[in-house]
């Protein structure tokens, strides 16, 4: 199952006069939902980003199933490893929905055939089907548009999923579905999930909360 450790992490940004991480020290295991909560500017994205391989630490360990990213090929870790989903969904504009899912796997190299089934039954099981496959993202709903983006990163194969405020721009009953959803893939599919989030509903459904204060954090749930 995986495992992304953080071990004494410090971050400062190139010409800030201090830390905005400082000494993070965290587990997360796959099967669980968490939930990373914190004021405005306490650090949460730069923690993500972080995580996310987008950016380096300037002290500290981060490690994946064991192994230090130090000793790994960013690129990599950034496409087998982790994935993300953001506020704004971000898929591209001009693939229709099926597309979107399938584009990262034929990336990966699999065949165009076996990637729109694969795409096809991925997004089914996200209750994405008859028309809506082939529409743009601008013709679905947000709700929708959400569910094609957390479809996309499980077409990555990747086993931890960063989630940066994905219900953010959602009304209550598909925060709900997408809440749902996430809860499922961890407990269900062993899903290693983390969700920076101002949405106290994520933080209640989720298995731990940990709260980042002025840089530091804490395991709260
Ligand atoms: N590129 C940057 N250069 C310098 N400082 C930055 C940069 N990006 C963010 N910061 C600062 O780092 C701190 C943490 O920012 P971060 O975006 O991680 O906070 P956050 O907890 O995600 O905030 P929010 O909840 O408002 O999104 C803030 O003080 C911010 O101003």
């Amino acid at each position: 199952m995986a495992k992304l450790e953080l071990e004494n992490i410090f971050y400062r940004y190139k010409g800030a006069d201090k830390d905005v991480l400082r000494d993070i020290n965290c587990i997360f295991e796959g099967g669980k939902l968490n939930a990373i909560v914190g004021p405005s500017g306490s650090g949460k994205t730069t923690l993500l980003s972080i995580m996310a391989g987008l950016d380096e630490p300037t002290q500290g360990k981060i490690s994946i199933d064991g192994n230090d990213l130090k000793d790994m090929d960013l690129d990599e870790y950034r496409r087998d490893n982790v994935s993300m989903i953001f506020q704004a969904f971000q898929l591209f504009p001009l693939l229709t929905a099926l597309e979107n899912v399938s584009f990262p796997m034929e990336y990966k190299g699999i065949p165009k055939e076996e990637a729109r089934e694969k795409g096809k039954m991925v997004l089914d099981s996200l209750g994405i089907d008859g028309d809506k496959l082939s529409r743009y993202p601008s013709n679905l709903s947000g709700g929708e548009q959400q569910r094609v983006a957390i479809g996309r990163t499980l077409a990555t194969g990747a086993k931890v999923i960063l989630a940066d405020e994905p219900t953010g721009n959602l009304d209550d009953e598909n925060s709900e579905r997408i809440i749902d959803i996430l809860k499922q893939l961890a407990h269900q599919q062993d899903f290693c999930i983390i969700i920076v989030t101002h949405d106290m509903e994520i933080a209640e459904e989720s298995d731990h909360v940990w709260r980042i204060k002025d840089g530091t954090i804490e395991m709260i749930k």
